[in-house]
């Protein structure tokens, strides 16, 4: 899955295309979804379905729009006083405007540009939330879920001796691969990752790239990221966004090999960006 550099025509994921929901009901979906931050539209009539057991990738230059609509699948633009979403967005059929905002962050995890483990022990840095979801009965159904979420996340090995160390101490591939364990621990449905491997080297981000796609099968996962490689190398979905607008969504395979939009073939092609 994870190849070296690969050339444009060679940007084809190799997974296999059986369809793993056979009646494609979408884990999210959005319509009509706009943001404003004060008055500058930074969004524009997006409307996109999200599907469990496949990697999402949002693709476009600079500014337009990608980690804005990624904040508005978890109300993370909630956050931000000048920011206002309109349209509708669902999780499983539900408006997540309508949602306990803590719950739904539970359900749709994030995992961010910057590794941010809390100040604290590798151990509290993912006990933390299954703690205050109330979802260990006890220590040792704690420690259990502690170890699994590690497990998943491909960091039991480095880190089983020490955790009780800082979070902070940890390589930034190590730091990132603990807040992928962070986010798991609490079982979500749908993890979002903003560019997660842009602050980390070429073996990390491989290591990274591979995580993505063993957790693939559990969870619907939504990455932003600026590398059509990436793009190419561990999604199966594409959706290119320019200037506030979805452009084209669609196949990963399609959007690289054979787009239907002049922007995205000029995009792809490196036209510009
Ligand atoms: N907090 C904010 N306040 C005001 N404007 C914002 C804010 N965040 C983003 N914007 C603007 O909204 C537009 C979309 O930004 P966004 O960060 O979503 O784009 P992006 O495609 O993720 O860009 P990049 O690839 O550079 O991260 C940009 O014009 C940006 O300047």
């Amino acid at each position: 899955m994870v190849s070296n550099q690969p050339t444009l025509d060679t940007m084809v994921p190799t997974v296999e295309f059986a369809e793993p929901n056979s009646d494609l009901t979408p884990k999210m979906s959005a319509r009509n979804v706009y943001v404003y931050y004060g008055e500058k539209k930074a969004l524009d009539d997006v409307s996109i379905d999200i599907q469990t057991k496949y990697v999402t990738a949002f693709i476009g230059p600079s500014g337009c729009g990608k980690s804005t609509f990624l904040r508005s699948l978890n109300r993370m633009n909630d956050t931000i006083a000048a920011a206002r979403v309109t349209g509708d967005i669902h999780l499983d059929g539900e408006d997540i405007h309508a949602m306990d905002v803590v719950q739904l962050r539970a359900r749709v995890g994030m995992v961010f540009q910057k590794p941010n483990p809390f100040p604290k022990s590798i151990f509290e840095n993912i006990a933390y939330g299954p703690r205050i979801h109330g979802l260990a009965d006890g220590k040792a159904d704690l420690d259990n879920i502690v170890e699994k979420s590690l497990r998943r996340a491909g960091l039991w090995d480095e880190v089983k001796d020490r955790l009780q160390d800082s979070g902070t101490a940890l390589s930034g591939g190590q730091q990132q691969r603990l807040c992928i364990a962070r986010a798991i621990a609490v079982d979500p449905e749908v993890i979002l990752m903003d560019e997660p491997c842009s602050a980390l080297d070429p073996i990390a981000t491989a290591r990274i790239e591979e995580l993505i796609d063993d957790l693939r099968g559990r969870y619907a996962i939504v990455i932003v990221t600026h590398s059509m490689q990436q793009a190419a190398r561990v999604s199966q979905r594409t959706a290119f966004f320019h200037l506030g607008k979805m452009v084209e969504y669609g196949v990963t395979s399609d959007i690289f090999t054979n787009p239907r939009e002049e922007r995205t073939k000029d995009y792809i092609t490196g036209r510009y960006g």
